[in-house]
């Protein structure tokens, strides 16, 4: 049986996917069928007790396995219990979009309520929230931003910090900032927020005898009353006594059991091609196992289109009647609503493969899904504080990652995951994944704490401190943008505009000095296109073809003008297109300027993914660039212009030749080498910027562009000065 337990640590052929439709006598059945589920869960056994131990304690720590009911059941007994009868709502957070979008999705339609009605989600650019939502589900990344505006969180009652294991940097820096608001509500009889927006100096207070005083690192102000904010911390995968700890010995329960077995095979040897042994264990299963989908854990984009195409490939060696299979990508860099193919059921009798990032790793259930396979590595992020470089290396999960993809199999009935390597290196595994907040650029995160009135960052309570050496480099790095001023606070205008983008705070400089260049439409496109992974696409067996196409784009300056041109080239294309479909009165107006764009980006090696995505990032920053009022020009012909802006926007990653042929980065004084995929390759350029460093088995640059060696002293002579 079900029960909950106090842990006992604690004291210490996606075109033919089919649409989500169903009929009035589908919906009933499926209605009766989704009861009987939701009480099934061995959530659902324990959900007055759940409820008393929210209502008793300020923080509640829940680990349950995955699948246990935590993220869709937890939202709706605390509706129910009255959480929400004053009006306030109840926020959900989850690391990644995907995942409150689909749970969100998920949990109206358990309350046969529509999306966006009493629950809805928010995430980064799509707000599906209406006043009358009081589940709402976001990224944690979303709520922080809230708290800018909000820095009492004061429309929620309970705020669920979801798959905290993860420990994203947006987790991580969330619970520092509740861990103010929690001591600031739960003390705020008479307390009141001071949100001077303008002078960012937002705070709480609570009154005593002595009259107000701080909370957290939030400042004083006088009058208005809170009730106390609740705070869970859910995962099936924590060590509750990091938590527990930060919080002040906080309470912490197990929810046992789980709904569906899953059977876990081991490899017998190590792999020494994944990717190869990838390739065999999905055609194994395909051709070996019941029906069921397959979903696949890859790196990244390139991995995933490369295993795609030889699915295809492969897939046509096989009896026709073994042919029914269908691959659907899933990354980050997706854009939405093709994300969400992911989610559709395969045509009758095929067999879906779902080829996904990490993304796809926790919180989210794909229906269908039956078997996992998981060759056990991820891309993840890695800092060097000394150097100030940050640069993205695959390397092997952890135990808790590897635990969250086998629970992604088995949540409609039992499954299978086949890890890609023996269970000795399970054991080898560490437990968690280092938390990202120690191994990231932390600019961005400062940048945001800085806005929200954190003037002391190496005092920040985090939950796990980021080395010092990290935190100094990031300040200084904020600092040369002109993100800081000489006693380290958020400079007027230059940061605080920078904290609105949710950019890269070098990007968001990027596009505000761009106006004062004169080529913000340039840059507009520049930074969309930097966004997205891979836009052009050279098959093995193509690659002479591929070149030749790529050179009717290709800038002599390198590659940030050759993206532009792409970008130009295809939006040119489908002007001329609607122009002449709008002439011949045609119907289906976007289906046929999508296929005409597909067949364009077909013929030219371009990544059609890619450039939509990018499409969607360029309309989204460009709305928050209008709302800023910066004014979007273009420099024309004078490239010059731009030239000059990229150095002075991106002057912490130029670059000098060396004799031998590589180049020294003049901030970090490593030795990297111009990647292959760069117009750049084989130039002779003296002195270049670049945007990305990528570490395999030499140190890479990416997306290059050539400049005057002059301009960074004329352009960043606060910093080339100091360096000379
Ligand atoms: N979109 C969905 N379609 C079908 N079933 C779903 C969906 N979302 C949830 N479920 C069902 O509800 C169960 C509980 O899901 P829920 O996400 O609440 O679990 P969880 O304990 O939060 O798991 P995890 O830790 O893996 O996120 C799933 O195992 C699945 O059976």
């Amino acid at each position: 049986m079900n029960s909950l337990s106090e842990m006992p640590s604690m004291a210490d052929p996606r075109q033919a996917l089919k649409p989500n439709q169903h009929s009035s006598e589908d919906t009933i059945a499926r209605r009766e069928r989704m009861r009987k589920q939701r009480d099934s869960l061995p959530i659902a056994s324990v959900r007055g007790r759940l409820v008393e131990e929210v209502k008793a304690h300020d923080v509640l720590i829940i680990v349950g396995e995955t699948g246990s009911g935590k993220t869709t059941q937890l939202p709706q007994f605390l509706f129910d219990a009255g959480f929400c009868h004053d009006g306030r709502v109840i926020g959900i957070t989850q690391p990644r979009r995907v995942a409150a979008v689909t749970v969100a999705k998920r949990v109206a339609e358990e309350c046969n309520v529509q999306l966006g009605q009493r629950v809805g989600y928010s995430i980064r650019f799509d707000d599906s929230t209406s006043s009358s939502t009081r589940i709402k589900f976001m990224t944690d990344g979303l709520l922080l931003r809230e708290a800018l505006l909000d820095p009492y969180l004061s429309r929620y009652s309970v705020i669920i910090v979801d798959e905290a294991h993860e420990r994203t940097v947006h987790t991580d820096v969330l619970l520092g900032l509740l861990k103010s608001v929690l001591n600031a509500r739960s003390k705020s009889v008479g307390g009141c927020v001071n949100a001077d927006s303008k002078k960012g100096n937002f705070g709480i207070v609570r009154k005593n005898e002595s009259g107000t005083q701080s909370v957290g690192f939030l400042k004083q102000c006088q009058g208005m009353k809170f009730p106390p904010l609740k705070l869970v911390i859910m995962s099936a995968s924590l060590d509750a006594r990091i938590f527990s700890k930060y919080f002040g010995g906080a309470r912490a329960v197990h929810i046992e059991g789980r709904q569906h077995p899953v059977d876990t095979l081991y490899t017998l040897h190590p792999q020494r091609d994944y990717l190869e042994a990838t390739l065999v264990t999905i055609f194994q299963i395909h051709l070996e196992e019941t029906p069921g989908d397959i979903l696949v854990f890859l790196t990244g984009q390139e991995e995933i289109e490369s295993v795609e195409r030889a699915v295809k490939e492969q897939v046509y060696s096989l009896p026709e009647s073994s042919q029914m299979i269908v691959t659907v990508p899933i990354f980050s860099s997706l854009p939405s609503e093709q994300q969400m193919q992911a989610f559709k059921p395969a045509p009758a009798g095929y067999r879906k493969v779902i080829l996904a990032t990490n993304i796809a790793e926790t919180s989210v259930t794909i229906p269908g899904i039956k078997y996992v396979v998981d060759p056990g590595f991820v891309k993840a992020r890695s800092y060097d504080p000394l150097k100030g470089m940050e640069s993205l290396v695959i390397i092997p999960t952890s135990k808790a990652q590897a635990l969250q993809r086998s629970g992604r199999a088995g949540r409609e009935g039992p499954g299978k995951c086949f890890r890609l390597y023996p269970e000795r290196e399970f054991e080898k595994l560490e437990d968690s994944t280092k938390p990202e907040i120690k191994r990231c650029n932390l600019s961005n995160i400062i940048l945001q704490l800085k806005a929200l009135g954190v003037d002391d960052i190496i005092g920040f309570d985090f939950l796990e401190k980021p080395s010092r050496a990290a935190i100094i480099k990031s300040l200084e790095q904020l600092f040369l943008l002109g993100a800081l001023t000489d006693d380290c606070k958020l400079s007027d205008p230059i940061g605080r505009q920078m904290a609105q983008l949710p950019l890269d705070p070098i990007y968001s400089k990027a596009l505000i000095l761009a106006s004062q260049f004169n080529c913000l439409e340039e840059m507009l496109i520049t930074v969309a296109m930097l966004s997205v992974e891979s836009i052009f696409y050279t098959p093995r067996e193509k690659s002479e073809e591929a070149k030749t196409a790529m050179k009717c784009f290709t800038s002599p300056d390198g590659d940030h003008l050759t993206l532009i041109n792409v970008y130009r080239a295809a939006d040119e294309l489908l002007e001329k297109r609607n122009r002449e479909l709008i002439g011949k009165n045609e119907t289906n107006f976007q289906r046929k300027t999508d296929k005409i764009l597909r067949k364009w980006c077909k013929e030219n090696f371009i990544n059609s993914r890619s450039l939509r995505h990018a499409h969607d990032v360029h309309s989204q920053i460009r709305g928050h660039i209008e709302q800023m009022g910066l004014h979007v020009s273009s420099c024309g012909e004078d490239k010059l212009q731009f030239g000059r802006c990229l150095a002075a926007s991106f002057f912490l990653n130029a670059a000098l030749k060396q004799p031998e042929g590589a180049y020294r980065a003049l901030a970090s004084g490593q030795i990297v080498q111009i990647h292959p995929s760069s117009v750049l390759f084989k130039s002779k350029a003296e002195c270049i910027i670049f945007n990305e460093l990528v570490q395999t088995n030499q140190k890479y640059i990416r997306n290059v562009t050539r400049i005057d060696y002059l301009w960074l002293t004329e352009l960043a002579p606060h910093y080339y000065a100091m360096q000379s």
